[in-house]
């Protein structure tokens, strides 16, 4: 079976001096890494590159054993992607926690905007429970915490089944209670989906020990593998 994910020589930045430099990495089926580093070393910039929203200069990523070529690569593999975004970010639709969850069905936007089945409800409304927003479904999104937000998020990302899980220090702006809950609903969902590889930067190793396989260390725009614990 090829790999979830297989990234070679990636070489990617903003301006002419790159983040990414000749970045080699792979990720198996099942695995969860945790990927650590210093502010501004690139980690948010490889999940972009890995999502397809900035274009590589050299080298090259596969999925699932497919390259990513084209656009409709991409498009492909976003189905794949579950992704929870850093920091909070409410956007300007006016739209529900439930039609934003249900919208990770779909896909990113509202131009995937479909008439719902009764299956699409009963997932919506399933992982609403699951993440405890059951009493908040019909409210705007611009009127959740921060934390709500966080947990909103990581129903949009997990409803769609993902093969691959990119979560952006997804513990920033949770209580304690929801922490846990994060963990839980992420090992729960590993648990019925053998197949997720799950990346995850993190400035907390010690939160996330239980959870990750191994850690991976991204310096001088490369990722290095430094071991299984901290
Ligand atoms: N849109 C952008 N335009 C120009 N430069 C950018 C842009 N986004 C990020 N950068 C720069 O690219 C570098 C890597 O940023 P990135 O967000 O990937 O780092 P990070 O490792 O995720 O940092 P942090 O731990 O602070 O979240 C930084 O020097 C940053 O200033």
């Amino acid at each position: 079976m090829p790999p979830a994910l297989e990234i070679q020589h990636a070489t990617t930045g903003y301006s002419t001096s790159p983040v990414l430099h000749k970045l080699d990495f792979q990720g198996d089926h099942g695995e969860m890494i945790a990927i650590t580093g210093a502010n501004g070393a690139g980690k948010t910039t490889l999940f972009k590159v890995i999502l397809g929203l900035i274009p590589l200069r050299e080298g090259s990523i596969s999925i699932g054993g497919r390259r990513m070529e084209h656009k409709k690569d991409f498009k492909w593999a976003q189905k794949k992607i579950g992704f929870v975004p850093q920091g909070v970010q409410k956007g300007n639709l006016p739209i529900t926690v439930f039609e934003y969850v249900m919208l990770g069905n779909w896909g990113k936007s509202f131009a995937y905007w479909k008439r719902p089945s009764i299956a699409d409800k009963q997932k919506t409304t399933e992982w609403l429970e699951h993440v405890g927003l059951t009493e908040l479904a019909n409210h705007d999104c611009k009127d959740l915490s921060g934390g709500q937000l966080q947990r909103m998020n990581i129903a949009h990302a997990l409803i769609r089944e993902p093969d691959i899980l990119l979560l952006d220090e997804p513990s920033t702006h949770l209580d304690t209670f929801s922490r846990d809950l994060l963990y839980r609903l992420i090992d729960e969902y590993r648990q019925r989906a053998p197949q997720l590889l799950t990346l995850m930067i993190t400035h907390q190793l010690e939160e996330t020990e239980h959870l990750h396989d191994r850690i991976c260390l991204m310096k001088d725009g490369m990722l290095t593998d430094v071991g299984g614990t901290t």
